[in-house]
């Protein structure tokens, strides 16, 4: 049976807990056919790339799209790599996009993509005083989480594996913990989510929701992509209301054994 189960970050209430990407798409056209086949109410979009190398109509149609289905937009600050750096294309997403959300993105190494710790704090305190509503992409460090939190952001959007690698959930022990010690926290896995399975995966762990762009964007056809990972998302969060049994060590028969055997009939005499 199909339940209610929003999700709320800053107020706002999301049905769907599929956060999408907007990047890569081999057409705008395919883009907004994933975007409605996903369901989803947050959209990210790299502003960087559209104010550099302009867009071909994708951040367009991604707007329309949007607009269209009631979504809300969250304008990422992907390819900075400075906090001040950060702070001013948030600034001017602010202007472009009459949103004061932001995914915080800002970059420490160029091969592994992993975020610098350091400036996305710098970034987060100074946006969050500039009156930003910030979502930062962060790692499972759970120092660093608190330290955000302590800052003033909405959410902690920890990473699965590095962006565009779609490997999963590489620190499942790390990320048990993360969940563990903030469980007031909102937690959304943003980055490496290459199939549906480790998206319901993340949910069953207790995230709240998940981001993804390339795993969707790269697919032979992105709309049936999309429509797998709403599904597997709805799946695993029912899973985790539902509550998981705990793993044993040992075999445990599942079919009760104790008590005398009767038979009936003929065989009985
Ligand atoms: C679009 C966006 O915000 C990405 O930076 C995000 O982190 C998604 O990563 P994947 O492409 O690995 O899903």
């Amino acid at each position: 049976m199909a339940f209610k189960d929003p999700l709320t970050i800053a107020g706002v209430t999301l049905d769907s807990r599929l956060l999408l990407g907007t990047a890569g798409y081999p057409s705008p056209a395919l883009l907004s056919e994933a975007i409605e086949a996903s369901g989803s109410q947050l959209l990210t979009l790299g502003l960087k790339r559209t104010v550099q190398s302009g867009d071909n109509g994708f951040v367009e149609l991604a707007l329309q799209t949007a607009r269209a289905r009631g979504a809300h937009l969250l304008p990422n600050t992907a390819g900075c790599h400075t906090a001040s750096e950060a702070v001013q294309l948030a600034c001017m997403a602010r202007e472009l996009y009459g949103t004061a959300w932001v995914k915080l993105e800002v970059i420490g190494d160029a091969h592994t993509l992993q975020p610098d710790p350091f400036e996305l704090l710098e970034a987060a305190r100074s946006l969050v005083n500039l009156g930003f509503t910030v979502l930062p992409y962060c790692t499972e460090d759970l120092v660093l989480c608190r330290r955000l939190l302590d800052a003033g952001c909405a959410v902690l959007m920890p990473w699965g594996a590095p962006i565009g690698s779609g490997q999963g959930l590489l620190n499942l022990p790390g990320l048990r913990t993360l969940r563990e010690r903030l469980p007031e926290a909102t937690l959304i896995i943003d980055a490496g989510l290459g199939a549906p399975s480790q998206a319901a995966q993340a949910l069953e762990l207790g995230f709240d929701a998940v981001l993804l762009n390339s795993a969707v964007s790269q697919a032979r056809n992105p709309a049936a992509m999309a429509g797998a990972f709403a599904e597997a998302v709805r799946a695993g969060r029912a899973a985790f209301r539902a509550g998981l049994m705990a793993p044993q060590d040992f075999a445990r028969a599942s079919t009760p054994v104790s008590g005398h055997a009767f038979l009936l009939g003929e065989a009985a005499r």
